[in-house]
């Protein structure tokens, strides 16, 4: 039997049960949260649209009991305020931080061999708490930030085209925030490089619309978006469980990989039954090396940031 919990039965974390329930991609999903009764409910919700959507899969909610979430093949941590309006993600730090220590805590407990995506923010740091927290190898901990820029990305290159998203593909460098790296030469449109079908200018303005997607979602909701990251969580679990040694845009640790040792930043790797199987290493340009370096210097502001929380 394949199981998943998935924690934070917010936005993010009941649309990523859902995708999880409705396509099938796991056979049990516990949904957790701390709220009593939201987890229950929105559960029980899931499995009362089962009959209409024509699936089989289970969906169980849990008000902060752990017992229930034993034995996951993958944990999905959601839990954690979202940012608002006039917010950076840091922002969420403090208040983020100590809930995904607490519930990594909780999690590993029941699931010793389980393996873990992050997408509470700041993703990249939230990936590190979660990481040091849980003592698991690099490639069991891992974040959920590059699927969802990427097809930010590709679905603003689509209407700009006025073609199918289904035919671009992209991969995308660094840290989930102003600093990522979109990488136009690694863009295609059904192979053709995207350089060739869309100008300079134009396309530029879609990598600044890209950086700035999260943003533009809270402005115009008053908190952040859930449907595409709850989409992009169940993909990388769909990945894992089915072994399909996908290639994603995925946050990790850095161990020497891009010649940047411990720093937690998303790259494109092979997804598969033991997390992350490989990191893909591109030969950057100049440019890319330059953009990439300065999301490092970010993001390792911000890991300073977390130490100097836990030493606190
Ligand atoms: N990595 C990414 O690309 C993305 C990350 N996010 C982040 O995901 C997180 C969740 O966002 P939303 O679902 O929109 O927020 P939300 O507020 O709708 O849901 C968060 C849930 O976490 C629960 N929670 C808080 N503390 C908990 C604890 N100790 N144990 C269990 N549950 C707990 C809350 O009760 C709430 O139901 C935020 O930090 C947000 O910034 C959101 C979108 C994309
Ligand atoms: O923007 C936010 O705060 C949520 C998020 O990470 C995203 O949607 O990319």
């Amino acid at each position: 039997m394949t199981k998943v919990t998935v924690v934070g039965a917010g936005n993010v974390g009941a649309t990523c049960a859902d995708v999880l329930a409705y396509r099938e991609i796991a056979q049990e999903i516990v949904l957790l949260d701390i709220k009593e009764g939201v987890a229950e409910g929105k559960a029980l919700d899931i499995w009362q649209k089962a009959p209409i959507n024509q699936y089989d899969s289970r969906t169980v909610g849990s008000t902060n009991d752990y017992s229930k979430t034993a034995n996951s093949d993958v944990i999905v941590i959601t839990s954690g305020l979202p940012r608002k309006p006039g917010m950076t993600r840091d922002d969420l730090i403090q208040t983020n931080a100590g809930i995904v220590k607490i519930v990594t805590e909780s999690v590993v407990k029941h699931s010793p061999n389980a393996i873990i995506i992050v997408v509470s923010n700041p993703l990249d740091v939230m990936t590190y708490q979660a990481h040091i927290t849980s003592k698991l190898p690099r490639n069991k901990v891992i974040g959920m930030a590059g699927i969802l820029d990427t097809a930010r990305y590709r679905a603003f290159i689509a209407e700009e085209l006025n073609i199918s998203p289904k035919e671009i593909q992209a991969i995308l460098l660094g840290g989930h925030g102003d600093t990522m790296v979109p990488l136009p030469r690694y863009t295609t449109v059904a192979g053709i490089p995207v350089t060739e079908l869309i100008e300079k200018s134009k396309l530029d303005a879609i990598i600044e619309r890209t950086k700035s997607g999260g943003g533009e979602l809270v402005k115009l909701m008053g908190t952040s978006a859930w449907y595409a990251p709850g989409a992009a969580a169940a993909q990388m679990v769909e990945a894992i469980l089915k072994n399909q040694r996908r290639v994603f845009p995925v946050c990790i640790k850095l161990e020497g990989e891009y010649g940047i040792d411990d720093c937690y930043l998303g790259v494109p790797v092979i997804l598969g039954k033991n997390g992350v199987e490989k990191v893909l290493e591109l030969d950057l340009n100049a440019d890319e090396k330059a953009l990439l370096e300065v999301s490092r210097g970010h993001v390792k502001e911000v890991m300073a940031v977390l130490d100097n929380l836990a030493k606190a």
